[in-house]
């Protein structure tokens, strides 16, 4: 397989999955982790490896190293690879996924990013998201008629924040998920309630529905429901790793344990709680979303320049929905027609947030 984003959250995740089942690795993808991605090339020795930047190239153990986006898309197309992992960051994603499809490849798609702003245009045929609460939803499918899907969110980092001391919090703490071990922009995104809203779009695309919600359930074990017409309601619950949707992904079948199953008597008890507009500001325009997805475009490319800048210290932890908030308010009636409308609009927006 090819891994995309190998020295990341998912990336790693998806190699543990890959030592287990003795699959192999022909291509590897990271962006500036040289350390880690040497020692993923000693343990998985791949034919051809991609960085972020040619500076770098003379520090990886490999003798086939090329960088940069066109470059991944190249080694997509060179490769004899049957699946590509696509576990890269953003809107970056977007081009390796739609190429992956192109050359007929099985995709494992754990780049949110390339539904939120492309859903319409992904031929699904041969995909599989790689999120927990998707897959918790994949997981109850059954031949019922549906009446809703609910995800669940953890609430983020400031859940149990005072609403006063949001404006002031630092970059540390918002990293500091309370449940999930992920990279730094989608664990902003948890703690502003976006990732949610991009899990909401992601779900109208890989199940065919707006009968969507999300709630909040604190410890993230339930990942998913669904609303039976019947009047009954099924969760998934499982331990919160990505190795288990990831290894689905990849296998197609499971039937040895790859989590530890629950134990409720030791769980105790669960929290359930309402997404609030107050702390949450994105929450405002989760139906406009639903019902205009090309929104989508707008929403992702306000929230990477505000998320960056957030990293970076440039502005505060309330500035990102704000931010996000005014360019939804700006584009709000995109026209998106082909893909090149997206590379378009995306451009356009963040230029409009830069300024
Ligand atoms: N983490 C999780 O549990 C989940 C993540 N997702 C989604 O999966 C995707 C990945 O998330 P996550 O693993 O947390 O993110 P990380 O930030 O941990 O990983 C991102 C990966 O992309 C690489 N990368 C970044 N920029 C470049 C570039 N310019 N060229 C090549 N490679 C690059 C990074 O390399 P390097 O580190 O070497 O710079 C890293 O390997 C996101 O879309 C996220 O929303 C979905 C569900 C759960
Ligand atoms: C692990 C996973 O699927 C993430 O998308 C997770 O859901 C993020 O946590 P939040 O529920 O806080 O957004
Ligand atoms: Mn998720």
């Amino acid at each position: 397989m090819i891994v995309l984003g190998s020295t990341g959250s998912i990336g790693v995740n998806t190699l543990n999955i890959a030592k287990k089942f003795n699959l192999s690795v022909e291509v590897l993808v990271a962006g500036t982790n040289i350390k880690l991605l040497n020692e993923q090339i000693k343990e998985f020795s791949p034919k051809k490896v991609v960085i972020a930047n040619a500076k770098d190239i003379k520090e990886v153990n490999h003798n086939n190293v090329s960088f940069g986006e066109e470059a991944i898309l190249q080694a997509i197309e060179n490769s004899n690879a049957k699946m590509v992992v696509n576990a890269l960051v953003g809107f970056l994603g977007l081009k390796p996924t739609l190429k992956a499809i192109e050359c007929g490849k099985k995709v494992a798609l754990a780049n949110k990013e390339s539904l939120v702003v492309a859903g319409k245009f992904i031929d699904q045929s041969n995909l599989v998201a790689i999120d927990s609460e998707h897959f918790g939803l994949w997981y109850l499918l059954q031949d019922k008629k549906i009446d809703s899907m609910v995800i669940t969110a953890s609430g983020g980092s400031f859940r149990d924040y005072p609403l006063e001391k949001l404006k002031n919090v630092s970059v540390k703490e918002a990293l500091n998920h309370p449940n999930w071990s992920m990279g730094n922009k989608i664990t902003i995104d948890s703690a502003t309630m976006t990732n949610k809203m991009f899990e909401l779009l992601e779900a109208k695309w890989l199940f065919n529905t707006t009968k969507l919600d999300a709630i909040i359930e604190t410890k993230s074990l339930i990942h998913a429901l669904i609303n039976f017409k019947d009047g009954s309601t099924t969760a998934h619950i499982a331990n919160a790793s990505m190795q288990l949707p990831i290894a689905y992904a990849i296998l197609g079948k499971v039937e040895e344990e790859i989590l530890k199953p629950i134990n409720l008597v030791e769980i105790t008890s669960l929290e359930f709680r309402k997404i609030q507009e107050e702390r949450y500001p994105i929450w405002q325009i989760k139906d406009e979303v639903l019902q205009n997805p090309d929104l989508g475009v707008v929403l992702n490319a306000a929230n990477e320049v505000a998320v960056s800048k957030f990293l970076n210290n440039k502005i505060g932890f309330l500035d990102i929905s704000k931010i996000t908030l005014n360019a939804i308010n700006k584009f709000n009636k995109p026209n998106i027609s082909n893909l090149e409308d997206i590379f378009i609009l995306d451009k356009e927006v963040r230029s409009f947030c830069d300024s």
